[in-house]
């Protein structure tokens, strides 16, 4: 899918909202354990409750991986359930990839051709042989870390160089990229006050934000500073959306919970126009 496709589907929805599909079998409603593939019933559920409110599903690649063969099979049936019902819908592996170059091309042909996801994050350490190799995929997306949302966070990417922060140095290495327009950034809900800074170095590109939810992220702080003028964010909620209930009206609860996000959305978007 390509950028001017996402923002066709922001305008329409009216919502820049991405979910995020991390699927614990220790906290999906009970009923669900009885079925012959737990994790991607509640995804099929979850996605056919919130497909209108949604542009965007993030599957984090840990919560399944965490289940060995089962849990990649549920995966591979969650994305393809979304590619084959919802195709307007922008897909992004969480996977936080990136090794060296011929490593790194495995990584994308599983992720872009494989699995068919729109988009992968990869993390920027080992520079840009790591992450070129995901970029020579013409239509799709790499969104690269750079100011994430956890505590931590601050620990290396805020270390201060000759040429400023590192998170900085990474934004602007990066626009330096073949195929530099394919990119995404992950920016932390959690850190709004950077978003200023941040919009000065990319302007345009669209930034990944998760953090809104169970992390306390504000989505109106964000959106302050990291609203552009085709809105430029996907904000995501994972835990806040697919565990907002855990009974047989589950997905009712995640409905309900995106929705308020997405009136939030709205509100913000006309504001902004
Ligand atoms: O900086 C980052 C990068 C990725 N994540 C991932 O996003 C979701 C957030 O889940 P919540 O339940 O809404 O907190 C999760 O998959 C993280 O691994 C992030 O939180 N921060």
């Amino acid at each position: 899918m390509n950028k001017s496709a996402l923002i066709a589907q922001i305008k329409q929805k009216e919502s820049f909202l991405c979910i995020g599909l991390d699927v614990d079998l220790a906290k999906i409603p009970t009923h669900l354990l009885e079925k012959k593939d737990p994790i991607f019933e509640f995804n099929k559920q979850l996605i056919d409750a919130t497909h209108n409110l949604a542009v965007a599903y993030k599957p984090n690649i840990a919560f399944y991986e965490a289940y060995g063969i089962k849990g990649w099979k549920s995966l591979k049936k969650t994305i393809n359930y979304l590619n084959k019902n919802y195709p307007e819908i922008f897909t992004i592996a969480d996977a936080k990839r990136g090794d060296i170059g011929n490593t790194s091309t495995r990584y994308a042909k599983a992720f872009f051709e494989d699995l068919n996801f729109d988009s992968i994050t990869v993390a920027p350490y080992m520079g840009s042989d790591s992450v070129e190799p995901f970029l020579a995929f013409e239509n799709k997306t790499t969104i690269l870390l750079a100011l994430t949302s956890n505590k931590g966070g601050l620990d290396f990417q805020g270390l201060k160089t000759n040429t400023g922060a590192l998170y900085k140095n990474v934004l602007k290495t990066a626009l330096t990229w073949k195929n530099a327009q394919n990119l995404m950034f992950v920016v932390g809900a959690t850190k709004p006050a950077y978003f200023a800074e941040i919009r000065k170095i990319v302007p345009n590109h669209f930034l990944l934000v998760p953090g809104v939810g169970a992390q306390g992220g504000n989505l109106q702080e964000v959106c302050n500073h990291g609203l552009t003028k085709d809105c430029g964010l996907l904000i995501n909620s994972s835990r806040g959306i697919i565990y907002a209930g855990n009974d047989i009206n589950f997905a009712k609860a995640a409905k309900k919970e995106a929705f308020r996000l997405q009136q939030e959305m709205k509100i913000i978007l006309n504001e902004n126009n």
